[in-house]
């Protein structure tokens, strides 16, 4: 196996546990995914992000076929759609942590901007986040769900389900869905109070000094 591979399989491990041991997953909640040269690694169905054995991370070649590891997530079809309308990314974060949880199944979320711009980090690390509607987990329609938004989101909102967030590497995907996830709370800790958000000016700003996300 190359190093490349050996280095990121240690890598998603380490910030699986870092995720779960910090409450951002429970249970069997959640999967993650990292592109390689030849294919992606996933974390491997029913596992508990707490204990993401390296060596037993599921592994699929370019094609799709499962090459090595455990069976991958059934959630393989999300994962896939992100990477092929975005070639940018490099790793996907898939959670059902709380309070992102909690504004999917608002009824009066907006579908098209569901985390609007209430601080820098979160327009610099997620972006807007568009709600995918419902189809149950590990439903291969979710991908075509994903396709149809042509790689425009780096980040979702799976309804009533939870957030799906890609990166250009593992580590700003976890980061960018932990920050999706504050800003979720703050969201809901602000609800029914006069809120003032980032402005179309203070957005364009912080998007042509930090970048594409
Ligand atoms: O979050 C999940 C389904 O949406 C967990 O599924 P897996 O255990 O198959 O990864
Ligand atoms: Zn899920």
């Amino acid at each position: 196996m190359k190093s490349e591979e050996l280095v990121l399989r240690q890598q998603m491990s380490e910030l699986c546990a870092s995720l779960f041991e910090r409450g951002f997953s429970v249970g069997t909640a959640g999967n993650v995914s990292a592109r390689l040269h030849d294919g992606i690694l996933m974390t491997p169905t029913n596992s508990t992000l707490g204990d993401i054995n390296p060596e037993r991370i599921a592994k699929i070649d370019l094609d799709g076929n499962h090459v090595s590891g455990d069976k991958p997530t059934k959630e393989v079809f999300l994962h896939q759609a992100f990477y092929e309308t975005r070639p940018e990314a490099g790793a996907v974060v898939h959670l059902h942590s709380t309070w992102a949880t909690a504004l999917s199944c608002l009824e009066d979320i907006n579908p098209d901007d569901c985390i609007p711009p209430l601080t820098p980090y979160v327009v610099m690390r997620v972006g807007t986040v568009k709600l995918v509607p419902y189809v149950k987990p590990g439903d291969p329609k979710s991908g075509d769900l994903i396709r149809e938004l042509s790689g425009k989101y780096s980040a979702v909102l799976l309804a009533n389900h939870g957030p799906v967030v890609s990166g250009k590497d593992l580590f700003s995907a976890v980061c960018a869905a932990e920050e999706l996830e504050e800003t979720a709370k703050l969201l809901v800790a602000l609800r029914g109070m006069p809120t003032r958000t980032l402005d179309a000016e203070q957005v364009a700003e912080l998007k042509e000094t930090f970048g594409r996300i």
